[in-house]
């Protein structure tokens, strides 16, 4: 498969899946290197969640092979926060060692280093997105599995958010897989985008542009134009009067 070649093999999965009849996965085999982001493009039903969910050791029907290296954490769309437990309780669950610094650490680290003695339902939606991502980097993972960590908040937080994950990414050097169906966010925030289709990865494509990136990035909009016209998105210079 394509992708790159150098750097230390961080995961590879080679999963398949079918619900009754229906084979949603049929062999999807992907590769990730340390220090690599690789976002998970497809359209609604192409079976990218269900991905996901065998990646994170979540689905015990999925079958193939998964090799990890290291520890991982999951991010969901929700923040799946526990409504009883404060904020602060919710980051260290499960954690031992010096349990209060490392969560004041991660909170402090998300912007939320006033927010420990909250509880959930006081949160905005980005601030309990923000505690699900310091739940997930207080493990200090080596890989982020991530469904979809932006889609359900407004188009402001989600773009503060990604400014986030690009910072939180620089200084921690995780490696991470992401899915996502905004073909800008796959572009903005990956090195490589694996387009999901028919059950297979259809397409493996490197992003080489420099960070930071904007969507006037030169080359951004060659690529932004190669997806959607794979995804069978009309653009939106085709589609004007
Ligand atoms: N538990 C289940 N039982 C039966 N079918 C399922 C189940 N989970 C998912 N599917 C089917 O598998 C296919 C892929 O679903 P999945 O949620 O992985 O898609 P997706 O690419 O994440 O879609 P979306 O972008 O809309 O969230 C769909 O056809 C869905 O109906």
């Amino acid at each position: 498969m394509a992708g790159r070649a150098e750097g230390e093999l961080i995961a590879g999965f080679d999963v398949r899946r079918a619900f009754g009849a229906s084979v949603v996965l049929s062999g999807v085999d992907i590769m990730i290197r340390r220090g690599e982001v690789v976002a998970l493009l497809g359209g609604s039903g192409s079976g990218k969640s269900t991905l996901l969910r065998a990646l994170a050791g979540l689905d015990p029907d999925a079958t193939g092979t998964i090799t990890r290296h290291g520890r991982s954490a999951v991010v969901f769309q929700e923040h799946r926060l526990l409504p009883w437990k404060r904020v602060a309780a919710n980051v260290g669950l499960g954690l031992t060692g010096d349990v209060p610094r490392r969560v004041a650490a991660a909170l402090a680290e998300v912007g939320l280093a006033d927010r420990e003695r909250a509880w959930p339902a006081e949160l905005s939606g980005g601030q309990a997105q923000r505690v699900a991502f310091a739940r997930a980097l207080v493990r200090e993972p080596d890989l982020l599995l991530l469904d979809e960590p932006f889609g359900a908040l407004d188009a402001l937080t989600r773009l503060r958010m990604q400014g986030l994950f690009g910072r939180l990414r620089a200084e921690h050097g995780f490696s991470a897989l992401f899915v996502t169906h905004d073909v800008d966010e796959a572009l903005l925030l990956s090195d490589r985008i694996l387009l999901l289709d028919g059950g297979v990865i259809a397409e493996d494509i490197a992003v080489d542009l420099d960070h930071p990136r904007t969507p006037d990035h030169s080359g951004f909009g060659v690529l932004r134009r190669r997806l959607l016209a794979r995804l069978g998105v009309p653009v939106l210079e085709e589609i004007a009067p």
